[in-house]
């Protein structure tokens, strides 16, 4: 067995040193004979956390075979160790070899099946029951349901867990974990990493779980480090690595540690390594070239003076082996397991199972939105009140005719003095006054007769419209009473312009056929950025995404899943849309169906990557919200959707042009317009920028979550 005595400082007691010299000689007839006999090996480690220096040329060394007890008081950098040796977290220097590889290596079975991983958080989906989340770590190792379900009986008799089909969510925190454990020894892995399995543990089921790792190890193939707050549990630890300030100040079997520092008991054995180690650091902080030594820097900076203590075993200076891994390996291992991605898809289904009202609520919040823009934006106004002022006294009053021609729904007539009208509107209780002149029917009929009249006859003949224009509309239709009054002269007083027949589009086409298509398109976007990128953020925050990393789950196949499982979810939204759109607001669509579902289709992809690349960057939910949310109207007022583009002004209107909605809106118009197909470049244009920006968040989202994972 190894003792490795970590870096006491030059000017340690040669005492000390003798007697860790004689009990390595005790020790060395243990020693693994060679790498193919160490599970883990950890030489030099350093990690930060900024400028947090939390593991500090850490050496430690787990043999085939053995329970590894690591211990240390909270924050001392146990959880970060075990983080960089499930490879979760980069180490900024040294090297670390887990079953003879480093984690995360070309085509090596860690992260993967061969290790099983209980971290310190939950890391389980509470909205599985006891058998979902068991069943979902048997896929991703790729256990027949046979095995699963052997190993789940076990499981649940050994752990004494609930009922199969209980809720995790709604379990006692002890029952969590055990739930936890049991997931990480699910596949019989080789090698074990157990954060704390036995906080909340009852004594008796402790006790149980350690005899199960006894059990488990004497085969000589399974091999354990697990960390623990209850020093004592870890006597039956076959080594244990006691740690402070992030270095390892003695590693070796427990009896031999208790003998070393004469203590009966580990915790007394640990309190004298800490005194000793603090006797070291005051004595260096008081020489002239030391610091203020207070954490585990002080230690490490010694480095150099620790190597002939820590030559025993494979030690610092030894040479770092080299892997290496043909390219026929790294492609396989670059390559996403349809396996890992089905097992993830149908956790996302399972989870969607579970929240039925949540599923609903997405499948018709789009309808929602879209009938709401149709119903709401526009339409006609009704029910104004508009102040009327008739002065016309003639017998039968053209004023009166003029009047019927308004549209009565629309606007509420109130027959009014001058005076009172005008206070009204000033008063805010009318939104316009319509004023005719006393001799208002005379001046008409010579206007609409004569040739030529004068400029009194014109202004008599004239409605007067005052309106508020902080609420604007235009509610009288003056064409239609000409037409009504003069037949086939109507051409006489009409504009000089004429609209003719429309070539795409209609005389009616209002604001709401304007808006639609790009409204669809920016409700899909918008709602599947919403469905996505809080995702990761919450997997994040309770391990899951650590966890599952560890089983073997790609960040390309999380991606996959993800993309592939939201768009079932995208895909009811816009049938249900579209059947809104075409068949009870009857907009109109003259091109093909199918390139109208393709586009919105892949502009629900859009904003389904978009939002994974939020969920991949940002980890908390608050700023993920923030930013999907500060997102919404720039982009909506920048791609043209309310308002055309060609309304923007230079130089906003190129970044308006190079937003994934702008052209695709336009495209979508098109198609639903004028009929359109793909040998439009205005259509075809739409698609590819729909599919490059595509490309280009998948790969961004999956390049971050690859760095951060
Ligand atoms: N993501 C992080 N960002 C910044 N600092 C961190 C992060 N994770 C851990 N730390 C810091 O690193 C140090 C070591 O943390 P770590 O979780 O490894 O300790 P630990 O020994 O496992 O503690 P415990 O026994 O309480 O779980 C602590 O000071 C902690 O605050």
């Amino acid at each position: 067995m190894i003792f490795l005595h970590s870096r006491p400082a030059k000017d340690a007691s040669t005492a000390q040193i003798q007697k860790e010299g004689n009990m390595k000689a005790d020790l060395e007839a243990s020693l693994p004979a060679g790498q193919e006999d160490i599970a883990i090996q950890c030489r030099d480690v350093c990690r930060s956390y900024g400028k947090l220096k939390v593991l500090s040329n850490l050496n430690l060394t787990v043999p085939q075979g053995h329970i590894y007890g690591l211990l240390g008081p909270s924050g001392c950098g146990k959880t970060t160790l075990l983080k960089c040796i499930v490879g979760t977290l980069k180490i900024s220097r040294g090297h670390i070899a887990v079953l003879g590889k480093p984690p995360a290596f070309p085509g090596h079975d860690v992260p993967g099946k061969m290790v099983g991983y209980m971290p310190q958080e939950l890391a389980l989906y509470r909205e599985f029951t006891i058998g979902n989340t068991l069943t979902f770590f048997g896929r991703i190792h790729g256990l027949t349901s046979k095995e699963t379900k052997t190993r789940m009986d076990f499981l649940i008799d050994f752990l004494d867990l609930p009922q199969r089909d209980s809720l995790v969510r709604n379990l006692s925190g002890g029952q969590r974990r055990r739930v936890s454990l049991g997931a990480a020894l699910l596949q019989n892995p080789q090698l074990l990493i157990l954060d704390e399995p036995t906080v909340g543990v009852d004594p008796v089921l402790r006790s149980k779980i350690w005899q199960h790792l006894v059990q488990i190890v004497k085969t000589g193939k399974v091999s354990v480090i697990i960390t623990t707050h209850y020093i004592e549990e870890a006597r039956q630890a076959n080594v244990v690595g006691l740690m402070r300030n992030g270095c390892l100040l003695a590693e070796g079997p427990p009896d031999a540690l208790m003998k070393q520092h004469n203590a009966t008991t580990l915790e007394h054995a640990f309190l004298q390594l800490c005194e000793t180690s603090d006797q070291i650091v005051s004595k260096r902080g008081s020489s002239p070239q030391g610091g203020a030594l207070e954490n585990s820097q002080s230690f490490e900076s010694g480095r150099d003076e620790s190597q002939p203590i820590l030559t025993v075993g494979p030690g610092a200076a030894e040479e770092v082996p080299k892997y290496s891994a043909d390219w026929k390996v790294r492609a396989r291992h670059v390559l996403p397991k349809w396996r890992n991605i089905a097992a993830l898809m149908i956790k996302t289904m399972v989870r969607m199972k579970r929240m039925p009202g949540s599923l609903c609520f997405q499948f018709l919040l789009p309808v929602i939105q879209v009938s709401l823009i149709c119903l709401c934006i526009g339409g006609d106004p009704k029910g104004i009140q508009v102040a009327v002022v008739n002065n016309d006294t003639a017998p039968s009053a053209y004023s009166h005719l003029l009047l019927s021609f308004l549209d009565n729904s629309s606007v509420h007539q109130v027959p009014l003095s001058h005076t009172e009208a005008l206070d009204g509107i000033y008063n805010g209780e009318y939104w316009g006054v319509i004023g005719f002149g006393k001799n208002f029917t005379s001046y008409l009929t010579k206007r609409m007769l004569q040739r030529q009249v004068s400029r009194e006859v014109v202004d008599g003949g004239s409605v007067h419209v005052w309106l508020d224009l902080t609420n604007c509309h235009s509610v009288l239709s003056s064409q239609a009473f000409v037409e009504n009054k003069l037949g086939s002269m109507a051409y006489l007083v009409a504009l000089p312009i004429k609209f003719e027949e429309p070539i795409y589009g209609s005389q009616d086409t209002d604001f709401t056929t304007f808006v639609t298509p790009g409204a669809v398109l920016s409700i899909t976007f918008y709602l599947a950025v919403g469905l996505t990128a809080l995702s990761f953020v919450l997997e994040r925050k309770e391990g899951l995404l650590d966890r599952c990393w560890v089983a073997g789950v790609s960040s390309l196949e999380t991606m996959l899943a993800h993309l592939f499982s939201q768009l079932f979810v995208i895909s009811v939204q816009i049938l249900l849309l579209l059947l809104f759109i075409l068949l009870v607001f009857k907009i109109p669509n003259e091109g093909s169906l199918a390139l109208v579902i393709v586009l919105i289709v892949l502009q629900g992809i859009t904003g389904i990557s978009f939002g994974l690349v939020i969920s991949a960057a940002i980890d908390d939910e608050q700023n993920a919200n923030q930013a999907a949310l500060g997102i919404f109207y720039p982009n909506l007022i920048l791609s043209g959707i309310i308002w055309p583009v060609e309304c923007i002004p230079y130089p906003l209107r190129y970044v308006s042009l190079a937003l994934p909605q702008t052209y695709a809106s336009e495209a979508l118009r098109c198609i639903m317009y004028r009929g359109w197909g793909l040998s439009r470049m205005i259509v075809w244009r739409g698609f590819a920028v729909t599919l490059g920006w595509n490309t280009f968040f998948i790969i961004l989202a999956t390049v971050i979550l690859k760095l951060r994972t």
